[in-house]
């Protein structure tokens, strides 16, 4: 078995206070190997993207511990924290945050930017990461002049530009029709068979889900089963889990989540640094 790339131990988060006081996850527990790829599933409102984001780095937990690679990081500085998290994740989001201003080339090699690689290193990167999407010939465009599927390819070169471990992916598909998503999904789930890259898939897509080795249900902040769709006891609880009901998403009625914008920017430099800033554009 893989060793574990991502733990999570007692993960708790509670935005607000008082009588606003919200508890969004309430001690969670699980391990992401090195290799596989994860759905995390589960209504709107169950704590996916809080979860999402404090595995990522984007946020901090209220309480718990996420080790990267065995080591606790929650302790660490912001600094540390952005570098560790510009070396080692990639992200996908559904509204695909590309700088309208920018080409497709700037904005995919932004990650590089910020990391304080030299321009004509980070471009051939950047062309390379846009070659192996079939994207090359975009690269002079501008992000505006993309189709929906063109945008997020133009995101997953991103995500790929600084060879990262773990790529994280809030609804990939969202906002793409069925063909350009099932285009999508075979980029992405083609990163971990040949590369071994790690998928963490937050979605509600049940077809997406099943395409995923492990899946995670949450209902109101907890784990309620995670299933190993691969493996010979498949349906019996894995480990990280408290067992219970399983989450039927397919008969819960569900309303498109409103696009939400990640706690804290992935690309942006964190407060204590000079790196450049940007602004952003959840484009459609
Ligand atoms: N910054 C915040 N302040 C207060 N409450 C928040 C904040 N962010 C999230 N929440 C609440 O925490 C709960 C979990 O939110 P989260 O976005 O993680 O759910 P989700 O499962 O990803 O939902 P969706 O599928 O709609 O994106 C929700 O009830 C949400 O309203």
């Amino acid at each position: 078995m893989e060793p574990a790339v991502l733990e999570t131990e007692n993960l708790v988060k509670v935005y607000g206070r008082g009588a606003n006081r919200f508890d969004a996850l309430k001690g969670l527990t699980l391990e992401i190997r090195r290799g596989e790829s994860v759905a995390v599933i589960g209504k709107s409102g169950s704590g996916k993207s809080t979860l999402m984001h404090l595995m990522a780095l984007l946020d901090r937990p209220s309480q718990g511990v996420v080790a990267l690679n065995g080591r606790p990081v929650s302790e660490l500085k912001n600094k540390e924290i952005h570098k560790l998290r510009n070396e080692s994740f990639g992200f996908v989001f559904q509204q695909f945050f590309l700088n309208p201003n920018q080409t497709v080339l700037e904005n995919v090699v932004l990650p590089l930017k910020i990391a304080g690689v030299a321009k004509r290193e980070r471009n051939r990167r950047g062309m390379e990461a846009l070659e192996r999407l079939e994207m090359a010939d975009k690269a002079k465009n501008k992000a505006t002049d993309l189709s929906g599927g063109q945008k997020q390819r133009a995101c997953i070169a991103r995500a790929l530009v600084t060879s990262p471990s773990v790529i994280f992916a809030d609804e990939p598909t969202g906002n793409l029709d069925s063909n350009t998503s099932e285009v999508v999904e075979e980029i992405l789930f083609g990163l971990q068979r040949e590369q071994g890259i790690t998928l963490v898939i937050v979605t509600h897509d049940d077809d997406l889900a099943a395409k995923c080795d492990r899946r995670i249900y949450l209902k109101d902040g907890e784990i309620v089963q995670a299933e190993e769709i691969h493996a010979d006891s498949a349906g019996a609880p894995a480990q990280g889990t408290t067992g219970g009901e399983r989450e039927d998403t397919s008969t819960g009625a569900h309303v498109a989540p409103a696009p939400q914008y990640p706690a804290t920017e992935p690309w942006a430099a964190p407060a204590d640094s000079d790196g450049p800033k940007h602004r952003e554009e959840g484009t459609r």
